[in-house]
């Protein structure tokens, strides 16, 4: 029997965590983004322009500037006195805790604040949850918390010269300042901050946006990978290494997954002479090749890992349930060898890892383990690439959790009974 025909309508199975950790779907949280930059230097305009090429997207942007704190009639007398660039002049748990419950999927009230008058001011905004959240100002990529909740980090980069000539500008026509107050501010407090706070963050950006939003080629590539990512479980934003095939009805045949497998491997260019005298150009794998089933689940999947490769020498695991060690019968020079581990469950990760590490024992490198799989809980997969980051996993499905016997739910029962007909 097929994998397939066990289980139905399993792509419909987002459920919701219960432990108080999220509240949102677990393949539903929001991708956010964090853009930071000095004053003036465009981040606005640019996160406009990621917003408007979003918009089949809920996308909802937050400022910094909303979490200025309010000066108090002391501070106000003396307002040229105070560093509004230094971090001290944000409320940033205030911003962390407002973050978190978007994060969340809930709607949260974010203040207004007025430049003119220095204050929070009322009404503040009320912001719904969404697919994508851009937080934006000039010191997010400070704060090692905020920088934390951040899915990708842009700092957009502008000649210093620049960005001055356009706060003057817009201070003076927008902010009620003075040409004065402005060039005071700014070299007293704006640009000794963006040296110390602004500049050393840059460091910890994913993307540095050159011409901020005159760079179309820089935004149109972030939005392709936002696109991308908010098309993938929340876990492949996490772990490079995870790879889920498309999940139609079909693709959970264990041939379509040890395939995909087989895609991942190494290969070189290879001609050969064929009978009738013709050149045939195929590809070669660079590395000899070995199976490895855990048993007994795994070993429904060397059929199809044998259809592919003829000949390819299979080995078997026995991972014991109480601890000890697992037994093994390998190829002698398996450590030469790429290797294909088969068990079509992921589900804490404990016999993966314990599978794992009998490899790693016996000379096989890191990189060359592909760990294949049908089903896999989030938790195999956070405990699997977590240890061992190295290596990569080819599923067909990441469910919703694990029961409390470690069970996938849903799952597809015990593969191995079902599978060989002793359930
Ligand atoms: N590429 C650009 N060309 C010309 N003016 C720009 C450009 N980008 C931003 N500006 C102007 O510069 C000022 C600061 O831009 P803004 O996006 O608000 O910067 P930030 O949010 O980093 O402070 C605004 O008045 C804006 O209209
Ligand atoms: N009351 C305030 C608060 C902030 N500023 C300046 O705003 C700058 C940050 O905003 P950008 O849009 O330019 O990123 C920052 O450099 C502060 O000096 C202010 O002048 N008055
Ligand atoms: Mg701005």
């Amino acid at each position: 029997m097929e994998p397939a025909a066990l289980r139905s309508g399993f792509n419909d199975h987002i459920s919701v965590e219960s432990n108080g950790g999220f509240d949102c779907p677990k393949n539903k949280q929001p991708f956010i983004i964090g853009v930071a930059g000095g004053t003036a230097s465009g981040k606005t305009t640019v996160c406009n322009q990621i917003i408007s090429q979003l918009h089949d997207q809920r996308v909802v942007l937050v400022n910094q500037d909303s979490f200025y704190r309010s000066l108090n009639d002391d501070q106000l007398v003396n307002v040229h006195e105070y560093n509004f660039d230094h971090p001290a002049a944000f409320n940033t748990e205030l911003l962390l805790s407002c973050m978190e419950k978007l994060r969340r999927g809930h709607p949260v009230n974010i203040p207004s604040y007025d430049f003119k008058s220095h204050k929070s001011i009322e009404p503040s905004r009320l912001v719904n949850p969404a697919d994508v959240i851009i937080l934006e100002g000039i010191l997010v990529l400070h704060d090692f918390h905020v920088r934390n909740l951040m899915n990708m980090k842009i700092f957009v980069d502008i000649d210093s010269d620049v960005r001055l000539a356009r706060r003057i500008q817009r201070d003076t026509v927008e902010r009620g300042r003075n040409i004065q107050n402005v060039l005071d501010q700014y070299s007293r407090f704006v640009k000794p901050s963006f040296e110390e706070f602004i500049l050393t963050s840059k460091k910890f950006a994913d993307i540095i946006i050159p011409r901020g939003g005159d760079n179309d080629v820089a935004i149109d590539l972030i939005v392709q990978h936002i696109l991308t990512k908010l098309g993938q479980h929340d876990l492949c934003k996490i772990y490079p290494n995870i790879n889920v095939i498309f999940s139609t009805f079909q693709v959970a045949f264990i041939y379509v997954v040890v395939e995909h497998g087989l895609g991942h491997l190494p290969f070189t260019e290879k001609q050969i002479i064929t009978p009738t005298g013709s050149v045939y150009s195929g590809v070669v794998f660079c590395k000899r090749l070995c199976g490895v089933s855990v048993i007994r689940s795994g070993e429904s999947m060397e059929n199809a890992l044998r259809a592919c490769c003829k000949g390819i020498k299979i080995g078997k695991i026995l991972i014991h349930g109480d601890g000890k060690n697992g037994r093994q019968k390998l190829p002698a020079d398996i450590s030469s060898r790429h290797v294909l581990l088969l068990d079509p469950v992921l589900a804490s990760g404990n016999s993966a890892i314990k599978a794992i590490s009998l490899l790693l024992s016996k000379g096989v490198p890191e990189t060359s383990i592909i760990f294949l799989n049908l089903i896999s809980a989030p938790e195999g997969i956070h405990a699997v690439c977590r240890k061992f980051p190295k290596l990569k996993i080819v599923t067909s499905e990441i469910d919703s959790s694990l029961d409390k016997n470690y069970g996938v739910i849903p799952g597809m029962g015990e593969f191995g009974d079902r599978y060989f007909g002793t359930d």
